[in-house]
């Protein structure tokens, strides 16, 4: 099948590519010009594991083409895919305005009759709205079927998540364009619920929303748990095997961040703000995951007398590891607060750092590696979870840090590992390890 794909962020490449690796004929089309030039040299313009080896492949191959050029992409295409960015707006809805320049071109290039799929995520009537500024805007007289897709991928796990996804949503209700469409998704081999546009649209934003609550109620419990002397993962892990529950997001942490679950509550609270519905419960969970992101700062308050002047080892930058993605870092938020309290941050991450640097406060320094941050600090904090963290030897912290303490805002370690290592050890949810002649702070 011939097909468009429209944004090459996260969402557009990794699907395109996927589509061609099922000897689809795809062409990518952005309106980033460098990008697309990286991208025909076989170069990602993100990090995402597996990406970059399956698009050199199916370029190879024949099956994967990119132009910044859109009626080049609209040619042949029976079927064009919009994965452009949906951001957040100043007051939490979604802007549209990269959704609505798509839908204009597409009216403007289209030459043949061709089915249109949103993928980004988009408030419950956009769908209508494409297919209207599509109808007020068309060149030709060509038949132009709208139809929903969300995408479910999550960053770092994206090719597996598109090659083993747990479901395929498609929303409409012709027929004709449905059948199309699980013909292109056929060679997946995944699950296909077909619905009508709004319920598909909305599927998306109740998937995230339900997903952020899972992770603002284990926090609460977390936060709940450290004052009484318990432990989260236990916690967690017994739940767990509750299927009606499921172990799933469960992870207590520094709060939920990353390109997705921020907007998306945000936009969810104002849809239904639009049908004069106050989400209480989704804006509790957004106001719980603001509070949670900036814990690891009061933790720190808690333990030092005065932070000033101390110097602190930032360990991980982006949202969550494999991923180079920044956008509502948890680490944004803590290096802004721990400079403001007077402390030196030094940061590492093993992928982000170039995007970082966009995003921290310029007084933040980057090392080259875990240990280059550690050997200059005082006491370090874990912000991301990456497998290089975790697999640290924890005992050269008494060696490498000023004060052999840890913050671990991941739960990267067992209580046992952190007391075998001698180290003091804040970690989520948890009982802290102290040194001797040391208060616990919990
Ligand atoms: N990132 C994720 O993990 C993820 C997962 C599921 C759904 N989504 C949703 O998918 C959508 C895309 O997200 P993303 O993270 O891939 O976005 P992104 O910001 O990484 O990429 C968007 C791309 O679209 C391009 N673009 C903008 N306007 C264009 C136009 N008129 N023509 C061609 N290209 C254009 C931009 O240059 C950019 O490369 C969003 O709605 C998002 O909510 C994202
Ligand atoms: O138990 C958990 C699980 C996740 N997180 C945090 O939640 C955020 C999001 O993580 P994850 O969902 O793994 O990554 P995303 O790539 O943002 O993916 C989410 O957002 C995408 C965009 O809509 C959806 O497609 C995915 O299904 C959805 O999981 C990260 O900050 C994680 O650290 C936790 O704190 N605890």
């Amino acid at each position: 099948m011939k097909i468009a794909v429209v944004g090459t962020g996260y969402v557009g490449l990794v699907t395109g590519v996927c589509l061609a690796e099922v000897n689809h004929d795809v062409i990518c089309i952005d309106t980033d010009l460098q990008k697309i030039k990286n991208m025909e040299q076989g170069i990602s313009p993100i990090y995402e594991p597996g990406l970059e080896e399956l698009m050199v492949k199916n370029i190879n191959k024949g099956n994967l083409k990119f132009t910044n050029i859109h009626v080049e992409g609209f040619k042949n295409a029976e079927v064009i895919i919009i994965a452009v960015g949906t951001p957040q707006m100043p007051d939490g809805s979604a802007n549209l305005q990269y959704i609505e320049a798509v839908a204009k071109s597409i009216a403007e290039y289209v030459t043949k009759d061709v089915i249109v799929v949103t993928k980004s995520t988009v408030p419950v009537g956009t769908n209508d709205f494409v297919r209207q500024v599509i109808l007020d805007n068309l060149k030709c007289d060509v038949n132009v079927k709208v139809a929903s897709n969300p995408e479910f991928l999550r960053e770092g796990s994206a090719i597996v998540d598109t090659f083993q996804g747990d479901r395929i949503v498609i929303g409409t209700q012709d027929e004709e364009t449905a059948s199309i469409l699980e013909m292109m998704y056929e060679p997946f081999g995944l699950p296909i619920f077909k619905t009508d546009i709004y319920s598909s649209e909305m599927i998306k934003y109740a998937s995230n929303a339900f997903l952020a609550t899972k992770i603002s109620f284990i926090n609460e419990v977390s936060n709940i748990c450290e004052k009484l002397g318990a432990n989260v993962e236990d916690v967690a892990n017994g739940m767990g095997f509750d299927n009606r529950i499921g172990r799933a997001f469960l992870n207590a942490g520094i709060g939920y961040g990353g390109s997705c679950f921020p907007k998306d509550t945000h936009a969810l609270v104002q849809i239904a703000g639009g049908v004069h519905h106050d989400f209480e419960l989704l804006k509790s969970v957004i106001e719980v995951n603001n509070k949670q992101q900036r814990l690891l700062v009061d933790k720190i308050k808690a333990r030092f007398e005065n932070p000033e002047g101390k110097t602190v080892a930032m360990l991980g930058l982006a949202f969550k590891p494999n991923t180079d993605d920044m956008r509502e870092a948890a680490s944004s938020v803590l290096a802004r607060e721990l400079i403001q309290l007077g402390m030196k941050v030094i940061a590492y991450d093993p992928i982000a750092i170039e995007n970082a640097k966009t995003q921290l406060p310029q007084q933040v320094i980057y090392a080259n590696s875990s240990e280059e941050a550690l050997k200059q600090s005082d006491f370090a904090l874990i912000v991301t979870e990456w497998d290089e963290f975790k697999q640290m030897d924890l005992g050269k912290l008494q060696e490498w840090l000023t004060e052999p303490i840890l913050f671990d805002g991941r739960n990267c370690f067992t209580l046992e590992q952190a007391k075998n290592a001698g180290i003091e050890y804040h970690s989520m949810g948890r009982p802290s390890i102290m040194l001797e002649n040391k208060v616990s702070i919990n």
